[in-house]
């Protein structure tokens, strides 16, 4: 179970986040929804440890970490970026194992071990050596979504997974997102789309709508 408690986060002095709870269970899929603005994509960045936290205590499983003025720093969720953000000038594979040899000191072998992995799980076998522009919007998705999974992480968290895509690719990101549960992830999912959130969600969390 993941527990935030008492989140605050502001940008100078805008108030994004004040004293904010939330709770998840343990593979349970929460689309967050909310107005543009609302501070969606910073909670996720927050949880991503790219933003920093002004205060909050986060708890996963048996674990509490109290946050103040910091990063959070604990590799617990893998972030699929809005529109994949993939490196244009790496291959598929490249793309996955960059991140984990440089910023985690893994081995190359073992992170092309794993991207092997993670590549076959996600239908993706043959990609290896594509670049990113010869990919269709579903498959850059998947290989966004593969590399977040490279840090194992607890959680994945979409920022907007939808917002690039055709209706039909749109159902094909909901079954992804249905097909990831059977592997024990939780999932958060940034959304403005109110009938996806519906589809995929075990719980909907509406975000600040005061701040509008
Ligand atoms: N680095 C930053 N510095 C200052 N203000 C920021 C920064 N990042 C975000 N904000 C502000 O914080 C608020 C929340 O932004 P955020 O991107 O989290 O909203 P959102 O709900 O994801 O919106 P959208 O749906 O448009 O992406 C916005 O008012 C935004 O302008």
């Amino acid at each position: 179970m993941l527990e935030i408690k008492n989140l605050t986060k502001k940008f100078g002095e805008k108030v994004i986040f004040d004293q904010f709870n939330l709770t998840i269970e343990n593979n349970q899929v929460l689309a967050i929804l909310g107005p543009s603005g609302g501070g969606k994509t910073t909670l996720l960045r927050m949880l991503a440890g790219l933003e920093k936290i002004d205060h909050a205590s986060i708890s996963f499983n048996d674990q509490t970490f109290e946050i103040e003025n910091d990063f959070f720093k604990e590799d617990l969720l893998g972030f699929v970026f809005q529109d994949f953000q993939l490196f244009p000038h790496k291959t598929v594979l490249e793309n996955l194992i960059l991140s984990p040899i440089y910023s985690q000191n893994i081995a190359k072998e073992k992170a092309i071990q794993k991207a092997t992995k993670i590549l076959q799980q996600l239908d993706l076998v043959g990609f290896e050596k594509t670049y990113p522009y010869a990919l269709s919007g579903g498959q850059k998705q998947r290989v966004a979504l593969a590399r977040a999974m490279m840090i194992d992480p607890e959680i994945i968290g979409y920022d907007e997974p939808t917002s690039a895509l055709d209706s039909e690719l749109r159902d094909q990101v909901a079954a992804l997102i249905m097909e990831n549960k059977k592997f024990g992830t939780t999932q958060i999912v940034v959304t403005h789309d109110p009938v996806f959130a519906e589809k995929i969600a075990d719980q909907i969390l509406k975000v600040n709508p005061k701040t509008l």
